[in-house]
């Protein structure tokens, strides 16, 4: 497994592949391993979305004790993925940081509690899997609109999102 920690406690995980005539193994995660890298919290959900090339599901969080860190993973397709800090005591605060998770890379993203979240299809059946350390909280689970002068993030030009994302408030009126 090699890992590379960034900034803001990002960290991108490559999991051992083992290939051989019948396919491909690998281990999804394994709870010593994210301890040993400093991803102490319990996972206790996991979630798939499957998105039409296009699609783009975000910006999420879930509030307070509900913060989820969330381990992010592409199974078929691709992906861009976006995450930005909105921890208020964090030096990286607003600060946003993107990723490509495709199929063919096998490349993992953990991104700890107090991130907002969301990513962009490339591929059409694209299959994403995130395992969460808190379960979901409809009450908790808070969508902020992807444009935004405190990020100034350069968006695909077309995106189709859900009635929820797209009439989402905007970062400083959440
Ligand atoms: C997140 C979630 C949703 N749902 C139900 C609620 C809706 O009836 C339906 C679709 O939910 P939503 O439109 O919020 O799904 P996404 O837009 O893919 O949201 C996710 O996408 C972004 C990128 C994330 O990082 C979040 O983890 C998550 O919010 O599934 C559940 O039953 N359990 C869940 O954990």
């Amino acid at each position: 497994m090699h890992v590379r920690h960034l900034q803001g406690g990002l960290i991108v995980i490559e999991p051992q592949l083992h290939e051989d005539r019948r396919g491909l193994f690998f281990e999804q995660y394994k709870e010593s391993l994210l301890i040993d890298i400093g991803v102490t919290d319990r996972l206790v959900q996991s979630n798939v979305s499957i998105s039409h090339k296009g699609v783009f599901r975000g910006l999420h969080y879930q509030r307070g004790a509900y913060a989820q860190g969330k381990l992010i993973s592409c199974l078929h397709g691709a992906i861009w993925d976006v995450v930005i800090d909105i921890r208020p005591d964090s030096p990286h605060y607003l600060q946003w940081y993107s990723f490509y998770l495709t199929s063919g890379y096998r490349r993992q993203l953990w991104i700890p509690p107090g991130f907002l979240h969301g990513f962009y299809a490339l591929m059409d059946n694209t299959h994403v899997v995130y395992h969460m350390t808190r379960e979901y909280n409809p009450s908790c689970d808070v969508s902020v609109f992807y444009q935004s002068t405190a990020w100034m993030i350069p968006w695909p030009a077309q995106m189709l999102l859900s009635d929820k994302d797209r009439d989402a408030p905007h970062w400083f009126s959440s």
